[in-house]
């Protein structure tokens, strides 16, 4: 089909030059005829896909595909309009009428993520990944480099070496709660939130703050110190450059903006314009990888000290992640070929720092957010921390705690920070689905065959958001709804709580423990010390995804992603 378009083409060009049209008028003459050629292919390549018949939405526009649908909505939203209408797999189209499958159906993710191999990242998304962190970079690695590099990485993040990091978690949750004194009792010249407050918003000794900002600068703090031994100092200072970078990289720089998505379909379009967002995303790249590296070569020279004795045994490595994972890269254990190159180590670098920032602290704000929205979970959960005697309880006692542990899963459930993700398959296979749908010639179908190069998203969202799964009230905030029996009403193959939150398989979220003990240590201690509530102008609060789900406020979107609070001093009394 293709060669004949391109004959029909070249034909008509022909054509059109023996005419002897003038320039211009051939020029104009090819690109009518190169466009219907393309329209006629791309209809051809629409209706001989094995999966024509699969149910979805009708394609809006032949550039835009459904796209204005998917941008007009909150995240995922649209997906999910679709799925609820024509079930839970569907097929929409991106752009140039490109066709995608979407699927909440657990069997069909189940199955992608066990083979992995055959359901890589799709281009598109490794280039943004990898432009945003590293192409080294755990996040972006697919197959025998990703279990290499896993392999190595893996006992970093496992239980014992978690728990190791309370000290960090406490510390920097104690350090924040020391800041947002200080801003109550005007004693900081830190501009809590974007926009001033509305009258009578900050009544009874309260300020309005914008609480992501606290949170950003915190768990940048904590990845920093708990990932390299270094301590950025974003909380003690009224501007850090590194803090402002990661978030304009996260807010302009990926937001889902017509440029940006032509940017990751035509990534040579880079190569004539580079928009301010891309040069955000370049420039706090390279200031991370510059971080990277000098890390690296400091901790190798710390290394090389403790182990030809010029220092006593542990007295300057400190337990880092990057410390236990130069130091399983040094193992005797691993074959030169199974060890991470400088360059990888710093890619990982960077990774982490992005991908272990961002997530945790959009966690704890959604959380601040929700229990704003619902002051008796609000004081369950205080009534239950302020009941343990410890002010730096560790993993063991924070677990016990069972309140404690169903609000975490709850907001993991309800806000998880990353709503989706997306594979490609890297051969023509049959995806099995647990979850039959009706054709659009009325026919059910219960697998659905893609060849290589489909695309496939992923609603982890909608796992996490499905009625089939958690009940009719999935679409509830209920820490609660872990006390019924049978629930989860289906098992999900996410690697934590039932949850798709963290994915499962292969590429399951490295840093899961990691996320669990520093929101948990973060939330004690910010439930114990302050009261959360809306605000008394009530902004509307709106989920706006970049790579992660962050807030904005409706009418203030110029201000950027935020979430303002009425915060108060707790006062026991
Ligand atoms: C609430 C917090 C977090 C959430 C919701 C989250 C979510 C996820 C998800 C969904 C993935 C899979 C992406 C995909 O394959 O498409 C992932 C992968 C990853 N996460 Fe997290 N994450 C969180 C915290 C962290 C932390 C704290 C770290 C590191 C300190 C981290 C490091 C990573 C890395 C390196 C990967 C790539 C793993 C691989 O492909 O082998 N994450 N995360």
């Amino acid at each position: 089909m293709s060669s004949l378009v391109a004959m029909a083409t070249s034909i008509t060009s022909g054509a059109l030059a023996k005419m002897d049209a003038h320039p211009i008028l051939t020029a104009l003459g090819s690109a009518i005829l190169l466009f219907v050629a393309l329209v006629i292919y791309i209809a051809w390549e629409n209706a001989t896909i094995p999966y024509a018949n699969l149910p979805g939405p009708p394609t809006e526009s032949f550039i835009w595909g459904n796209l204005r649908e998917v941008f007009e909505s909150m995240p995922s939203l649209a997906q999910r309009r679709w799925m609820n209408e024509h079930g839970d797999t569907v097929r929409y189209s991106m752009l140039l009428s490109k066709p995608r499958l979407c699927t909440r159906d657990i069997t069909a993710m189940s199955f992608m993520l066990q083979h992995d191999s055959d359901f890589p990242k799709p281009y598109f998304l490794q280039n943004i990944l990898g432009k945003t962190t590293a192409p080294l970079g755990l996040l972006v690695t697919e197959g025998a480099v990703h279990h290499r590099q896993r392999r190595v990485l893996n006992p970093a993040f496992g239980p014992a070496s978690v728990k190791g990091m309370d000290p960090i978690f406490f510390d920097k949750a104690y350090e924040l709660r020391d800041k947002l004194v200080s801003i109550l009792h005007g004693e900081s010249n830190d501009v809590p939130s974007p926009t001033p407050p509305a009258p009578g918003d900050e009544a009874k000794g309260g300020r309005k703050m914008d609480i992501s900002k606290y949170l950003a600068q915190t768990t940048l703090d904590v990845i920093g110190l708990a990932g390299f031994d270094y301590d950025f100092h974003a909380l003690a200072q009224t501007h850090n450059d590194l803090a402002e970078a990661i978030f304009h990289l996260f807010s302009e720089g990926q937001a889902l903006t017509k440029l940006n998505i032509l940017y990751n379909f035509f990534p040579w379009i880079a190569y004539f314009y580079v928009s301010p967002a891309r040069r955000t995303i370049l420039d706090a790249t390279e200031k991370l990888k510059q971080y990277g590296i000098e890390f690296v070569r400091r901790k190798r020279r710390q290394i090389q000290a403790e182990y030809s004795g010029q220092v006593e045994k542990g007295s300057i490595v400190g337990r880092d992640l990057l410390t236990l994972l130069m130091k399983a890269n040094m193992s005797s254990d691993l074959r030169p070929d199974q060890k991470l190159t400088d360059a990888e180590v710093v890619a990982q670098i960077v990774t982490f720092i992005l991908a272990g920032n961002e997530t945790s602290s959009t966690a704890l704000t959604w959380l601040l957010y929700r229990l704003s929205q619902n002051p008796d979970i609000q004081k369950k959960l205080r009534d239950e921390l302020l009941g343990v005697p410890d002010d730096r309880p560790d993993q063991d006692a924070m677990n016990a705690l069972p309140y404690l542990d169903k609000v975490v899963r709850e907001i993991l459930r309800f806000d998880g920070p990353v709503p989706g993700t997306e594979r490609c398959a890297a051969r023509d296979i049959v995806i099995p689905l647990g979850q039959p749908v009706r054709g659009r010639d009325g026919t059910l179908i219960d697998a659905v065959t893609v060849p290589k190069g489909t695309e496939i998203s992923f609603g982890i969202m909608e796992v996490n958001h499905s009625k089939d799964i958690w009940g009719d009230d999935a679409d509830r905030f209920n820490p609660d709804r872990y006390d019924r029996a049978g629930l989860p009403m289906k098992s999900v193959p996410g690697v934590y709580g039932n949850l798709l939150t963290f994915l499962g398989g292969p590429h399951n979220c490295i840093g899961y423990r990691f996320a669990l003990a520093e929101i948990k240590a973060v939330l004690f201690v910010l439930v114990r010390n302050f009261t959360f509530d809306i605000l008394p102008s009530a902004p509307v609060i709106e989920p706006k995804t970049t790579i992660v789900m962050r807030p904005r406020v409706v009418g203030e979107e110029e201000a950027g992603l935020q979430m303002p609070l009425l915060i108060r001093e707790y006062i026991d009394e």
